[in-house]
């Protein structure tokens, strides 16, 4: 077991207890758990992580087809295991550089190394009690509800011996995540032309999710949530990087056309801002912490492909997940969390998700 230390007691609170220049937390937490989505590393796995992505969700078979090939086009291998190594990899880092004595163990929903069996080599471990980060910034069902599901199965099939797991707020407003996707939108700008700066329209993205019209709005694992904080990230990115006029769009829409999903989808919204006159967009796609799959398929594939049949510029923004202010986020959250500190956030809007062994996200609890 490794309790959770600090060798400098600079970043003590009142309430640690100081000995030999170390301060430990009494009750505190012997790890973190990096909660992420999980991808295909090899042709053969794209089948079954499909499969497991989508169990009981009601996409179609042909969806599911057409998402094959997308990550067959890239060899059966999805960047998001690669990319959420290298932030783990610069997350040790910056633990270290803080003096923070606390091992960083990887898990999944959909693919390995799966939750169930990284929450079970931390029993083995000894860990009794862990912090999780999960890598979605925001509420909703895919967001936040499902990443409790899944600390809740992960505890369930690990048993008795199942460590407590404590997962870290919603970090969509959080500064270092708004100015890292700012200086990335201040980048893609500068890719651009001179003449097609000046008039490039700036467009979020975020992935469309399900529009459930019988649903309290703001309940747990609500839409609602969901699109209001995309909302509030936009508008805090585009402030920060000094952008007047912007869209919020969606992209990578699944489940039958029958069934209605947050619209306008990035590829439609192109036919729109052409049939205005729009010269030149730079796209965001703040919903996303890293350039996974649906980033380089979704935007730097058809997106932009729309884009050049339009005759229209096209440069697409980094996501925050490449930025070293990402993994200094996520040690801020630890400390915010240990602290007991005020939540360093930008907007006014509620963050939550902040619970104990997968309880629902409590709207503002955080
Ligand atoms: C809100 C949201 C986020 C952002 C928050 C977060 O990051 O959690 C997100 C992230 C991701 N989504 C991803 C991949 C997929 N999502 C799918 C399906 C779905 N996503 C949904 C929503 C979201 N998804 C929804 C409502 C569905 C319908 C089925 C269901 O209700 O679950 C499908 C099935 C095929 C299809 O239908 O497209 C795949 C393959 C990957 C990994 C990509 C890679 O491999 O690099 C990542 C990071
Ligand atoms: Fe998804």
């Amino acid at each position: 077991m490794w309790p959770l230390t600090w060798a400098d007691p600079g970043w003590a609170a009142a309430s640690a207890q100081r000995h030999h220049g170390r301060v430990s937390y009494p009750g505190s937490y012997d790890a973190l758990l990096y909660l992420s989505f999980g991808g295909p590393e090899g042709p053969e796995e794209v089948r079954p992580f499909l499969e497991n992505v989508t169990r009981g969700r009601g996409v179609p078979p042909q969806r599911l087809d057409e998402v094959a090939e997308h990550y067959h086009h890239f060899g059966g291998v999805s960047p998001i295991t690669r990319l959420n190594r290298d932030i783990m990899a610069r997350l040790g880092t910056e633990l270290a550089d803080r003096g923070m004595d606390l091992p960083v163990y990887f898990g999944n929903r959909n693919w390995h190394p799966l939750v169930e069996d990284t929450v079970g080599r931390m029993a083995d471990d000894g860990v009794r009690r862990a912090l999780v980060f999960a890598t979605s910034a925001w509420g909703g069902y895919s967001g936040c509800k499902q990443y409790h599901e899944d600390i809740a199965r992960a505890r369930e099939a690990v048993g008795d011996r199942a460590p407590d797991l404590v997962k870290l707020r919603q970090f969509y407003d959080h500064p270092l995540f708004v100015h890292a996707n700012a200086d990335a939108v201040r980048r893609a700008y500068a890719e651009l032309d001179t003449s097609s700066r000046e008039q490039a329209r700036l467009v979020f993205t975020a992935h469309s999710v399900p529009l459930k019209a019988d649903e309290q709005p703001g309940a747990d694992g609500s839409p609602w949530w969901y699109f209001r904080q995309v909302h509030e990230t936009a508008r805090l990115v585009a402030e920060a990087a000094g952008v007047d006029g912007y869209d919020v769009v969606w992209q990578s829409r699944s489940g039958p056309p029958s069934v209605p999903w947050l619209e306008p989808d990035i590829v439609d919204h192109l036919d729109e801002l052409h049939a205005q006159g729009v010269g030149a967009v730079v796209t965001s796609p703040i919903g996303f912490v890293s350039d996974h799959l649906e980033v380089v398929w979704d935007l730097d594939n058809e997106a932009r492909q729309k884009a050049e049949e339009l005759g229209i510029g096209f440069a697409r923004a980094d996501t925050a997940g490449t930025d070293p202010r990402f993994a200094r986020m996520i040690v801020d959250l630890v400390t915010e969390h240990l602290d007991g500190q005020e939540p360093r956030k930008l907007s006014a809007l509620a963050s939550a998700g902040c619970t104990t062994n997968g309880e629902p996200c409590a709207p503002g609890s955080c």
